[in-house]
């Protein structure tokens, strides 16, 4: 049985196999490698991608860690580059963003033959990823392609997450608060999915710092509050700043308009659809609201959360 395992796979399962392992709250096994936390499929995925991505230097990679705006930010980057399109048939109208643009290493994770990015065509080519800085580093091979980075507050972005797993698993509102309580201690732990968060956010911070031109960091709560600028922002690093012309037609606004949580919601493609993995497309979209822990941490949850963040960052010029 063994001699029918590839043999690139038989040399991860055997370093899968000899990495630190645990469990998270949903009894998952997660491994870790180069600092955070997966699970093997994930691990797999991401062991071709720093094999086998053959990046070109026009390519644009959005990242950020689960729960942090992902979707906007996707949304935001295929409307910015599909801007000459004409509304009726923008892609972002019979598409999810998650369709439009894919996870890299989910995309790559194959069991049997080489990975498979042929039938992506769009120029330049668009993919998301959720590993951190360093780990996609290895991948890029020293390509000159451009990331972007959200991050999130860790509190909005752990809410969110579980969320969307109560409502992915269809958990009852009674066990959804056990499910909290068991999320958030691994979430401490920094055992999580792509986790531990600070690793996640500080990899992309340093990057940001040392490679200005090639690696964007975002800000949530700043796309919230000034919108405008910061969408100005990232069309000039992408190279397709806003003329003159399109900024008097009120083009920043369309596209701000046409991504905003309320409008992406509402499509019906977001309402009934969902991605290729089973999961609806209504599930990514909820209140997007700055501060809706409030609703749900405790004041003692959210002491030591605060308390984590405040030493991990410290020295940083990052704050909550
Ligand atoms: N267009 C738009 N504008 C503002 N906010 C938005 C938008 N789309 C999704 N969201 C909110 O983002 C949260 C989901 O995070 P992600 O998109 O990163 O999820 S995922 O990792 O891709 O599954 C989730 O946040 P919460 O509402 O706090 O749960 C979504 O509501």
């Amino acid at each position: 049985m063994e001699n029918e395992i590839p043999k690139n796979l038989q040399r991860d399962i055997s370093l899968i196999s000899s990495l630190p392992c645990d469990i998270n709250f949903h009894g998952t096994k997660l491994f870790k490698y180069q600092g955070c936390w997966y699970d093997n499929k994930t691990l797999q995925g991401i062991l071709n991608l720093q094999r086998g991505f053959e990046p070109q230097e026009t390519d644009i990679i959005v990242a950020s860690f689960p729960k942090s705006g992902t979707t906007w930010l996707k949304a935001l980057t295929v409307a910015l580059l599909e801007r000459s399109k004409h509304s009726s048939n923008h892609p972002l109208l019979s598409d999810n963003p998650h369709g439009l643009v894919p996870v890299l290493e989910l995309r790559l994770y194959t069991e049997t033959s080489k990975p498979d990015l042929t039938n992506f065509s769009s120029s330049p080519r668009l993919f998301s990823t959720h590993v951190p800085f360093h780990t996609l580093q290895e991948a890029l091979k020293n390509s000159s392609c451009k990331v972007v980075y959200l991050w999130r507050n860790v509190k909005d972005a752990l809410v969110s997450l579980w969320y969307f797993d109560c409502a992915n698993l269809k958990i009852e509102e009674e066990r959804s608060m056990l499910l909290l309580e068991s999320m958030f201690e691994s979430f401490c732990k920094g055992v999580s999915y792509y986790g531990p968060f600070w690793e996640h956010v500080l990899s992309y911070r340093r990057g940001s710092l040392e490679d200005p031109e090639h690696v964007l960091f975002l800000r949530y709560e700043e796309l919230k509050t000034e919108p405008f600028v910061q969408l100005k922002k990232l069309a000039e690093f992408l190279g397709c700043p806003f003329t003159v012309e399109e900024e008097e037609r009120g083009s920043v606004e369309e596209i701000l308009d046409l991504c905003s949580l309320r409008n992406l919601k509402n499509l019906e493609v977001n309402k009934t659809g969902k991605t290729a993995r089973g999961v609806d497309h209504k599930n990514f979209f909820r209140k997007g609201e700055v501060g809706d822990f409030k609703n749900y941490l405790t004041p003692e949850m959210e002491k030591k959360i605060d308390m984590i963040i405040e030493e991990k960052f410290r020295g940083t010029d990052l704050k909550l």
